[in-house]
């Protein structure tokens, strides 16, 4: 079921093809497997990763366009969301990651450098995790080439 419910915050901005909710957890699951930090039992990082958005096959994809308070999303998807756990906050922070990663990739797709800057805004201050800090300098370094390289082509 998931594999055919697509992620609405792209199906909001017209991203052609969106990805599906599996396809997300399914790149955050790889994210998870090749993380060096030792103190993360990485099984439960994986199986958290395959199964926080389980809950919307039932509920759907509840983004923020569709403007239900956060409780009431929590209380639909519960657990998870608690995030208790080390492991879980981890998870959370590769959701987040995941998520701009692939902003990113559709604005290379489409070649329309910034237009999905509201994702980025959204995760402001959500990272702590040093890894994932590390692939988001990555990617916002990457992101600020393509759009300075826009908005001053080279002659
Ligand atoms: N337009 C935006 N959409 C967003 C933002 N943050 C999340 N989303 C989308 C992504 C998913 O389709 C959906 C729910 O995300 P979860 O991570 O809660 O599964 O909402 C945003 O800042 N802007
Ligand atoms: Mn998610």
């Amino acid at each position: 079921q998931l594999k055919r419910v697509p992620r609405t915050g792209w199906v909001y901005r017209n991203v052609a093809n969106p990805e599906s909710v599996s396809d997300h957890m399914y790149r955050m699951a790889m994210m998870a497997l090749v993380t060096e930090d030792k103190n993360l039992n990485k099984d439960r990082c994986l199986r958290l990763a395959l199964v926080h958005d389980m809950a919307e096959c039932i509920v759907g994809d509840i983004a923020p366009a569709d403007n239900i308070p956060k409780e009431e999303k929590h209380r639909r998807e519960k657990e998870y969301e608690n995030q208790s756990t080390a492991e879980a906050k981890f998870v959370k922070q590769l959701d987040q990651c995941e998520m701009i990663l692939q902003a990113f990739e559709y604005e290379e797709l489409e070649n329309t450098p910034g237009r999905l800057q509201d994702f980025f805004d959204s995760t402001a201050g959500k990272f702590v995790h040093p890894e994932i800090l590390q692939l988001v300098s990555l990617i916002n370094r990457e992101r600020k080439k393509r759009t300075a390289a826009t908005s001053h082509p080279l002659p």
